[in-house]
């Protein structure tokens, strides 16, 4: 007898997580990555930074986790194709998995991000966006939201609410009920439909953001019409380039034109506006750092500045200390702590600032003014 045995008919389903810098998606996903849920699942990384500091911030664990890092996800159009590319390397071994998150830098958004899965068929066919997760800051998010130096230009925080299928009101301990209740006044009339969770430390039922099939296409379809997007083309994994990200400090990108490798083919992407005037400054240092005086300086500068610097993060290497200290700092809140021992790996320290206005030669004096004697 002739058996005729059916492809495998479940598509993979995908989470594409977002959020403001510093809402809680990493805290988020480690959370899901140590919790018992039952999903086997791979994640897929975008940093906004030239420096990798999150990698080393992801608990490690049996998932897979694949870092991009040449850019912004929602960006380049380079970017989201070597997004395909690790989709279908993953997708040459889905036997280990079943389900696929896909964290965007917090500058990114999300909708240029959904439309890839949709461009490229052969990986079209195989999986399906089950939901976009946005995470909210519950402290920080309504000068992103309302941030007047973006008048007129497009807002990333804005635009992550909006492509919302599930919003995560996160960070929940440092608001108050009243302070949330007009948050979520406000989230909801920019997206109708979503529903609005909460948490703190990115604690949540996950059945009620993974698995969900909460997906609308339409939307996407519609947005992707106002960018520009055609998402009917089926690309070729390199086919175009259009580089309009001002804001990461990549060496490789060249901010200040617009260069267009397409081959005759109606415009992918057409340049949306981050905001210009935010920018990503890394540091590596190879020498150990005196602990104390590194913790004064970060609460002072950032507690003068932390209006304008968004986001700052590190690994750091404290003289006389087995173990290496996580920097985590959002706006002027800093949380400077040891970790675990740093073993055999080399030590070194690392730092990301992220924000406006940034003073990349004194940001670098001062914290060479702490490196231990
Ligand atoms: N108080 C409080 N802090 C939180 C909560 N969730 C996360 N944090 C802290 O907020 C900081 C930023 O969290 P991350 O998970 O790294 O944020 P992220 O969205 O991945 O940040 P980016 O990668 O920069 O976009 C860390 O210091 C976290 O420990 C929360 O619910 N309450």
């Amino acid at each position: 007898m002739n058996m005729h045995i059916e492809p495998e008919s479940r598509k993979l389903p995908i989470t594409i997580l977002t959020g403001f810098l510093g809402s809680g998606k990493t805290t988020l996903l480690n959370y899901i990555l140590t919790e018992r849920h039952g999903h086997r699942i791979a994640v897929i990384e975008n940093e906004f930074g030239e420096v990798d500091v999150d990698s080393d911030l992801v608990l490690a664990s049996d998932e897979e986790i694949f870092q991009m890092q040449n850019g912004c996800i929602c960006c380049f159009v380079d970017v989201r194709n070597d997004l395909i590319d690790v989709m279908k390397k993953l997708l040459s071994h889905k036997d280990k998995f079943d389900h696929i998150i896909v964290e965007t830098s917090g500058l990114a958004d999300p909708t240029p991000v959904a439309t890839a899965f949709f461009v490229d068929r052969s990986v079209a066919e195989e999986v399906e966006l089950d939901a976009v997760v946005t995470l909210v800051d519950a402290m920080h998010i309504d000068q992103h939201l309302y941030d007047p130096v973006l008048d007129g230009s497009d807002n990333q925080a804005v635009n992550q609410v909006v492509a919302a299928d599930r919003i995560l009101i996160n960070k929940v301990d440092l608001a108050s009920e009243d302070a949330l209740g007009s948050l979520e006044a406000s989230l909801r009339k920019l997206n109708q439909t979503a529903p609005i969770l909460r948490s703190t430390y990115g604690k949540v039922d996950l059945t009620d953001i993974l698995g969900v099939n909460g997906f609308r296409p339409s939307y996407v379809r519609e947005r992707a019409e106002i960018l520009d997007i055609d998402m009917d083309d089926d690309h070729d994994a390199h086919g175009h380039h259009e580089c309009h990200d001002t804001a990461c400090d990549h060496p490789d990108h060249d901010h200040g034109h617009h260069h267009d490798h397409g081959h005759g083919r109606a415009s992918v992407l057409r340049p949306h506006s981050h905001d210009a005037t935010v920018k990503s400054h890394s540091f590596v240092y190879p020498n150990s750092f005196d602990g104390e005086k590194l913790a004064t300086f970060l609460k002072d500068y950032l507690g003068e500045r932390g209006d304008d610097i968004f986001r700052t993060k590190g690994i750091v290497s404290v003289a006389n200390d087995e173990r290496f200290f996580v920097l985590q700092a959002v706006h002027k809140l800093v949380d400077f702590r040891p970790d675990h021992s740093w073993g055999e790996d080399v030590r070194k320290s690392k730092f990301v600032f992220i924000g406006r206005n940034l003073d990349r030669d004194g940001i670098d004096r001062n914290l060479r003014a702490c490196l231990a004697a």
